[in-house]
Parts: C-alpha cells; sequence; structure tokens
C-alpha cells in the first residue's frame, strides 16, 4: 500500500472520561492501543480503508471508564463494535463483521480450499496462543517451536507470502501475536523464531511493507516489559 499520513490518534479515555455520545449513528472501534486481539480488528479497518468510517475509542484498561462496561459492554473487554445502534464483540467474529458489512477489499478469498483453511487456521490460533505462554515457563525452543513450525508448514500450503497465499484476515489474527512473540523469545531467551523458517520470515517482512499493519505496531519495550511482569515476574 502507498504511504499515507499516519492517522492521528484520538485520546485514550480512562475513569475521567465522559463517555461518547453513544448509539448517535457513528461507527465506533472500542480498542487499546497495546492489545493484540483489538489490534486485529484495527488492522482490519485499516486495510479495509475505513479509517473515516470506523472512529477508533481507546480505553485505558488499567483505569477503565466505569460506563464502558454499564453502558457499551458488558463484558468490559477491548475490541467491540458499536454499529448500528449494536454492540459486537470478540476480535476474530469482528474482522469477519467487518469484512462483510463494510466497503473496502475482501479478505477472504472465495475458494472452497481456501475457506476451509482459514477455519482451520482461525481455529488454531487459541492453541496457537496458549503453546507460545505455556513454553515461557519451559523449554522454549521445543515448546513454542511447536506453534511456529505449525505456521511454516501453513505458509508453504499455497502460493504467495500469506497463509492463504494473498493477504487475507488469518495474516491479521496471527501477527499480533506472533509479533509479540517474537520480540519477547528473542529478548529474554535468545531465541530467533525466524531461523530455519524462510516462510515465516518473508511473511513477517511482507507484513511489516504494510501501513495498515505498520501503524498499528505497539512499541517493541513496552511488549517485553509487560510480558516480563506478566509471565516472568
Ligand atoms: N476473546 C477476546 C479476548 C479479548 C481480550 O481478552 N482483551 C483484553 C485486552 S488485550 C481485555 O479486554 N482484557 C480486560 C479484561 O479481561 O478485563 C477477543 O478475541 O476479542
Amino acid at each position: 500500500m502507498t504511504a499515507t499520513v499516519k492517522e492521528v490518534l484520538p485520546p485514550i479515555l480512562d475513569s475521567t472520561s465522559q463517555p461518547p455520545p453513544l448509539f448517535d449513528g457513528t461507527t465506533r472501534l472500542y480498542t487499546n492501543l497495546q492489545c493484540p486481539f483489538a489490534q486485529r480488528v484495527w488492522i482490519t479497518r485499516n486495510y479495509k480503508g475505513l479509517q473515516d468510517k470506523i472512529k477508533l475509542v481507546p480505553i485505558d484498561l488499567a483505569n477503565r471508564p466505569p460506563w464502558y462496561k454499564e453502558k457499551v459492554y458488558p463484558e468490559n473487554k477491548v475490541p467491540s463494535l458499536e454499529h448500528d445502534n449494536k454492540i459486537i464483540g470478540e476480535s476474530l467474529d469482528l474482522v469477519k463483521y467487518l469484512d462483510t458489512h463494510f466497503e473496502g477489499p475482501t479478505l477472504l478469498p472465495d475458494e472452497p480450499a481456501k475457506r476451509e483453511f482459514a477455519e482451520e487456521l482461525f481455529n488454531y490460533t487459541d492453541t496457537f496462543n496458549k503453546t507460545v505462554f505455556s513454553s515461557f515457563k519451559g523449554d522454549v525452543t521445543k515448546e513454542a517451536g511447536v506453534a511456529f513450525d505449525y505456521l511454516e508448514s501453513a505458509l508453504e500450503k499455497f502460493e504467495g507470502p500469506f497463509l492463504l497465499g494473498e493477504i487475507s484476515l488469518v495474516d491479521f489474527a496471527y501477527i499480533p501475536f506472533v509479533e509479540r512473540f517474537q520480540l519477547f523469545l528473542q529478548e529474554v531467551y535468545k531465541y530467533d523464531v525466524t531461523i530455519g523458517r524462510p516462510k515465516l520470515t518473508t511473511w513477517i517482512e511482507e507484513l511489516n511493507k504494510i501501513d495498515a499493519y505498520t501503524e498499528t505496531k505497539p512499541d517493541p519495550e513496552y511488549v517485553v516489559n509487560f510480558y516480563k511482569k506478566r509471565f516472568l515476574g
């Protein structure tokens, strides 16, 4: 994608902030700028060129506004989307919702084989994350390696650098987590997940050429410190 002017992000809302004028017809993505689940939806919104149609509402999760749980999303998590007078949650449902309900490039190919594989990959995301998280307390090379080997083989299935060959929602489902794991595994365990995984290496490089994604990347230092506190603290 061609380089565009980087979006100026709106202020982060915390417990002292007033709610936006809810259900006034504005489409809002309630998000958190460090959350990998929310990042999936943020990338999708950017890739489809919906910056003007879907307003970002960043939330401070450590100091959450009470109205978020009470008036917006009782689950009290991000991401959630306010659209057509309703609130929808769950990042994987949301990326699909954005793809089918909004304009912009289609992000799931029609071919049945690709659709089927997309579902397999969506289903594996939780296992992927759990496998890597639990490896932090064990042998990372071996245990996290299994999850990264799965991605490497997945990338061999179709022609092209992305998980379904061409870019799709599936890439956006994985990259926020892969990005964080790559940083943390390198920094703390000196484990480079790209070594011996040429497809994964290219996949990460290709995604890093896309503004819709790079504009959503969290600060690497924040990620490493957050994971250190959470998993090694
Ligand atoms: N399954 C949800 C997970 C969302 C999630 O756990 N978000 C975190 C932030 S990264 C959150 O809102 N945590 C607040 C909480 O659990 O209270 C999804 O895919 O959207």
